[in-house]
């Protein structure tokens, strides 16, 4: 087994990446760390372990780290492991992960294997992102963009709220077109999520279910600040689906264009629209809980 350990991710992150080599150890799994030394090479290193046959390669960080460790993955016959120690871990919350890393550990020795189809993200100067969770163009993405990384090391997922305050008052609205299985409708901003959960544990789309083929698609109808604060305070309270102006639909295909307003990925800037979304050529095998 090999862990793809990303150091700046999340907080307080060594010492639980120790209890975890701990509790394997006494498990008996001879496990391997990989630290990453810049964005991306978590992909290279799990390609690597991948073509060497290491049968499962844990991705240990946040989501960004388990998107990078998975498109290492992509045509391969390991399985992926997570250990969550990124901010939001919000896959590992979506697929019933144990955040206690002995637990997580537990996982890894002797969980089950599930399908995991990740989405892929097609951008116009050609460049393509795998995600595992969701991707966001808009209000969403601007606020990760600007993000001061000391400011989420300190208050974790706090600094998501406290930034999305200071962008209520500056970020100008642009509507861009998303066009769904080819019908195209005008938002202010859209989520193609693989999962229910957004944001940590907080529910974003119910009917989307882990494994399943095509995404749920969140579509903000164009509006202003004072709508994207109302989608804020009701996110907390799960009642985001709920609110007017927000739309849900299945889609198998996405594309969205107009102004090149920022887009996410699994937490992370990931570039500019216009962006076409399908899913990855092959799904991938993640570690599960037994049972
Ligand atoms: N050695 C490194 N130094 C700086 N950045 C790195 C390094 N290794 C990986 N990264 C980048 O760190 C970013 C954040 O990682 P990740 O998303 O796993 O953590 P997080 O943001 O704390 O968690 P979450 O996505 O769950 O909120 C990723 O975009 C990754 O490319």
């Amino acid at each position: 087994m090999l862990i793809v350990f990303n150091p700046a991710a999340g907080a307080r992150r060594r010492r639980r990446l120790s209890r975890a080599l701990e509790a394997l150890a006494r498990a008996g799994i001879p496990a391997r760390v990989a630290e990453t030394r810049h964005p991306g090479h978590a992909t290279a290193l799990a390609r690597e372990a991948a073509g060497d046959g290491v049968p499962i390669i844990v991705a240990a960080g946040g989501d960004g780290t388990i998107a990078e460790v998975a498109a290492g993955l992509a045509g391969s016959a390991a399985r992926l492991g997570i250990l969550p120690l990124g901010t939001a871990n919000v896959l590992a919350a979506e697929l019933g992960l144990p955040p206690r890393p002995e637990a997580a550990a537990a996982v890894l020795a002797a969980g089950r294997a599930a399908l995991l189809r990740p989405g892929l993200a097609r951008f116009g100067d050609g460049t393509e992102r795998l995600f595992v969770q969701m991707l966001g163009a808009g209000f969403d993405a601007e606020v990760v963009a600007r993000l001061d990384l000391g400011l989420k090391r300190r208050l974790g997922r706090g600094a998501y709220a406290l930034q999305g305050l200071r962008e209520l008052a500056r970020y100008p609205f642009p509507p861009f077109t998303a066009v769904l299985d080819g019908e195209a409708v005008e938002v202010a901003s859209a989520i193609i999520s693989k999962g229910r959960l957004y944001a940590g544990r907080h529910l974003l789309a119910p009917a989307a279910v882990p494994g399943e083929s095509g995404f749920q698609v969140a579509l903000f109808r164009p509006g202003g600040p004072w709508r994207a604060a109302l989608c804020g305070a009701a996110l907390p309270l799960d009642l985001l689906p709920r609110m007017p102006g927000v739309t849900l639909r299945r889609a198998w295909h996405v594309r969205l264009d107009g102004p090149a307003v920022p887009v996410q990925a699994d937490g992370d800037p990931a570039g500019r629209l216009p962006v076409e979304v399908t899913e990855a050529p092959g799904p991938l095998r993640v570690m599960l809980p037994a049972g």
